[in-house]
């Protein structure tokens, strides 16, 4: 599924009306049409008590032809104007018009005190929330940042037409305040504020309606959309598992990580190597730590870091960095010139990219693929920027690092982004706090390693650990509280997560 940003969606809106036939007019109808069936079909109880606020742009368009439909089936709705019906404009007041045909005078205004609406809203168990979708520009009024307050404070379940107003669609931030919406219907595609700032605390379960509008006309218009990661392209993705398959057929991974400090990033992740089906992981490390690692963790083979650092035959991946810490400078940077020159793929996450910085050139000219993982900060260090700015452009700054490097990139966050050396995208629409914790990255490298070494492109690898990685995660949370989640436990859940999505 694709993801858009507002003035995408009003691109390919009008891409729709010029060369799809269909008029402004019949796309509100299909939208509004839209919006009710799946209330219909997943919200609404028969004795529903419904309000529906609308607004003066179009978001409020949908809202009159719900409100119409809604009543034409029986239900027990009620709609409440923010303006004065001739403030409406182009379709939505056309649409208005038809309402009002339909069930003439049948509407109120929020009156100057809200009195009125704050008691219906008391009294609903749903609120529709049309008020601003894709429009929103700026700071928001007062006026609406009333009428927002007094949604928030009902307890009625509240959905989203589109996007919950004081939301902005593009870039996720809530200039004022914005609705709290439990569910959220959108138009067309999800819009990209949905996965970036505060977007994604105030979306609530999300929904995607077809509308009629060719999304597939984005190519033609030579837009990049980003793409959601769904359950289907997980479970494609996941490498094929031969019943008769031995050790040698399901990879060796080489991981190079831990130091004296760090002893748990390189348990981690060559645990969640392992235990994700890769057939022999080797961990090279501080031989300081060897003993508490083999007696850990005895499925694991060791190698020591030195100068003349051994490369292990068989090894069809290499993933450099949990845990190396910085105090070996010289060391660590010999050892990635080294692995750079060799034809493996090669993952770069933690302190590894820290020595990626001065590797630029080298790092592009491999031929085999490269993997970069960086979380906010280390995004910011690789473009020598500020983490608010680098926060404030995830998917431009996820681009650009791919293409300096010339490599995958997968931008660690609440919605992780993954993007190809040619600039596509992916998001992970899933993860919780459940994973704001310690060794959780080193999870995900090792589980990435181990799709890797099984046979994965880079791509589909990415693609499948991000996601397990984050459903795991929820389901531990679910289980033991969101507190208390440890890389253990969430190392145990990858394995039945995978197992969960094999085809
Ligand atoms: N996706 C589609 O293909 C379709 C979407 N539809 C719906 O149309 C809206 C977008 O409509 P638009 O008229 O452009 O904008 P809004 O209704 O979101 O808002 C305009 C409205 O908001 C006021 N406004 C703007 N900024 C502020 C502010 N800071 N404070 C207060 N008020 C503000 C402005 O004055 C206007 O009155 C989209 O989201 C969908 O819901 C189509 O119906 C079908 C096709
Ligand atoms: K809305």
């Amino acid at each position: 599924m694709y993801i858009c940003t507002a003035q995408q969606m009003r691109e390919l809106d009008a891409y729709t009306i010029e060369y799809g036939g269909l008029n402004e007019l019949l796309l509100m109808e299909i939208a509004g049409n839209a919006v009710s069936h799946a209330l219909i079909h997943n919200d609404l109880t028969r004795d529903a008590i419904i309000t529906i606020v609308c607004g003066a742009g179009n978001n409020g368009g949908d809202g009159f032809v719900i409100a119409r439909r809604l009543k034409e089936m029986g239900y027990n709705c009620s709609l409440f104007l923010a303006y004065e019906p001739q403030h409406l404009k182009g379709v939505a007041a056309q649409h208005f018009t038809i309402y009002n045909k339909n069930f003439p005078n049948d509407w109120q205004l929020c009156d100057q005190q809200l009195t009125r609406l704050k008691q219906q809203l008391g009294e609903s168990t749903y609120i529709i929330d049309c008020l601003l979708g894709t429009g929103l520009e700026g700071e928001l009024r007062l006026y609406e940042e009333t009428l927002i307050q007094c949604i928030n404070d009902a307890t009625a379940y509240k959905i989203a037409v589109d996007l919950p107003s004081g939301l902005h669609a593009t870039n996720g931030r809530i200039p004022t305040i914005a609705v709290h919406a439990k569910k959220t219907y959108t138009l067309a595609a999800p819009k990209t504020g949905f996965f970036l700032q505060q977007g994604p605390a105030v979306i609530g379960e999300w929904h995607c309606l077809n509308i009629s509008v060719k999304i597939a006309a984005h190519a033609k218009l030579g837009m990049d959309l980003p793409q959601v990661i769904d359950d289907k392209l997980v479970s494609s993705g996941i490498p094929y598992r031969p019943a008769d398959g031995h050790k040698g057929v399901f990879g060796y991974s080489w991981i190079i990580a831990g130091s004296s400090k760090y002893i748990g990033a390189a348990v981690f992740c060559s645990n969640a190597a392992f235990q994700t089906g890769c057939g022999i992981v080797e961990l090279t490390t501080t031989s300081a730590i060897h003993i508490a690692i083999a007696s850990q963790s005895p499925d694991i083979l060791l190698t020591s870091y030195d100068e003349a650092l051994e490369i292990p035959n068989k090894a069809n991946v290499i993933a450099f960095g949990p845990g190396l810490g910085r105090e070996k400078p010289t060391l660590h940077q010999a050892i990635l010139q080294k692995i750079t020159a060799l034809n493996h793929p090669l993952i770069i996450d933690a302190d590894g990219l820290y020595y990626a910085t001065n590797m630029q050139e080298q790092l592009k000219k491999r031929s085999a693929p490269t993997i970069l993982t960086p979380h906010p900060g280390e995004m910011a260090m690789l473009l020598k920027r500020s983490i608010d700015e680098v926060e404030n452009n995830r998917f431009g700054v996820a681009k650009e690092l791919a293409k300096r490097y010339d490599a995958f990139v997968l931008y660690k966050g609440h919605r992780t982004i993954i993007t190809a050396p040619n600039g596509q995208q992916w998001l992970c629409p899933i993860g919780d706090d459940a994973l704001g914790r310690g060794g959780t990255g080193d999870v995900l490298t090792g589980l990435l390693t181990s799709l890797l070494a099984q046979g994965s492109q880079p791509m589909a690898a990415m693609q499948v650990a991000v996601y397990i990685h984050a459903a795991a995660a929820s389901e531990v949370g679910k289980r033991t509280g969101n507190y208390k989640m440890t890389a253990w436990q969430l190392i145990d859940a990858l394995a039945i997560k995978l197992g969960q999505y094999i085809r």
